[in-house]
């Protein structure tokens, strides 16, 4: 298999609502059309950034698709299928493989504190269930489960094992991944704020909440690393990571912010699902602010 196809900046796709805050396909196709012209690599679809958290099996199902006949044949796919489930998840790989998607991913299951063993079950339950690659997503912050390379190395006796989606902080555990899997994974920086010194350290590709907010800033930082100007690659890290802060000191989700962002860029794809929390009034000043932050790094670096 060709893993260069999964290479590059991977925006984590955004639940897209419509009024009534409801999954919209129309608003799927605005930011699928906003981000194919950015020019990232592929999306990761239904994920933390997706909000598949806060949604049912039906609602999962139709982001997958709306997001595949928006985006089909124009850069990678990758559907996060990840449920507390096994079953719910196996239901939503073979949904995905309908559609087309090019991989699978999935967190760990939730809630109950699960052994490796069944953990291991249960990724390779889900690989099972398609003939598509699978790319293991380690973020224990949120689901209290923690890869270690030990249990990497174990999962790799599955061929379709391609890689792993690491949103660990340190950046150790990307280097310790890559050298688990050599040539045949890709490490996936998930951390946002290092994805410069994840790349650095063996992760050929990135996965982020941010990128979408950001799409030029990132694939700039991408190019940097490729090019090997790590001075420079450093500071623009430097500068994302002032915009991250900001956006995660608003009242309300990050994720809302960066909706009311897109908002701005003429990408309405409606707000946020309860329990996160909207935008306030008195953060619709400081995302302009955020705004115009973004235009102008984008336009240093343009020329840089
Ligand atoms: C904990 C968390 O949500 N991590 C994010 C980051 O991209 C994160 O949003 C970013 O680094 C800002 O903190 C990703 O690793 C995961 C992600 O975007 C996704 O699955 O949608």
């Amino acid at each position: 298999m060709d893993l260069t196809q999964f290479h590059g900046i991977i925006p984590a796709f955004y639940a897209c609502y419509d009024e009534q805050g409801n999954i919209s396909e129309s608003r799927t196709a605005a930011l699928a059309d906003y981000l194919h012209e950015k020019g990232v690599q592929g999306v990761y679809v239904g994920g933390s950034s997706g909000e598949c958290i806060y949604h049912s099996l039906e609602e999962r199902k139709q982001a997958l698709a709306y997001a595949a006949r928006a985006l089909k044949g124009k850069m990678t796919l990758i559907a996060h299928v990840g449920a507390p489930s096994t079953r719910d998840s196996i239901e939503l790989a073979r949904r995905a493989a309908e559609l087309g998607y090019d991989a699978l991913s999935a967190i760990p299951p939730i809630y109950f504190k699960l052994p490796d063993s069944a953990v291991i079950g249960y990724w390779t339950a889900i690989m099972a269930a398609t003939e598509l690659p699978f790319i293991i997503y380690n973020i224990p912050q949120t689901t209290g489960y923690t890869l270690t390379p030990a249990v990497f190395r174990q999962l790799l006796a599955n061929p379709k094992v391609i890689g792993v989606k690491n949103s660990s902080m340190p950046a150790l555990d990307i280097e310790r991944f890559k050298s688990a899997g050599g040539d045949r994974v890709v490490v996936f920086n998930g951390p946002d704020e290092q994805f410069v010194a994840g790349r650095i350290m063996g992760a050929a590709a990135g996965i982020g909440g941010t990128y979408a907010a950001m799409p030029d800033l990132y694939l700039q930082a991408d190019r940097l690393v490729r090019e090997g100007r790590f001075e420079e690659a450093g500071k623009l890290q430097s500068a994302i990571n002032d915009i991250i802060v900001a956006l995660c000191s608003l009242d309300g989700s990050m994720y809302a912010a960066i909706k009311e962002l897109l908002l701005r860029r003429g990408v309405n794809i409606g707000g946020v699902r309860a329990p996160l929390e909207g935008v306030s009034s008195a953060d619709a000043a400081r995302i302009d602010g955020i705004a115009a932050a973004i235009d102008a790094l984008v336009l240093r670096y343009d020329e840089a």
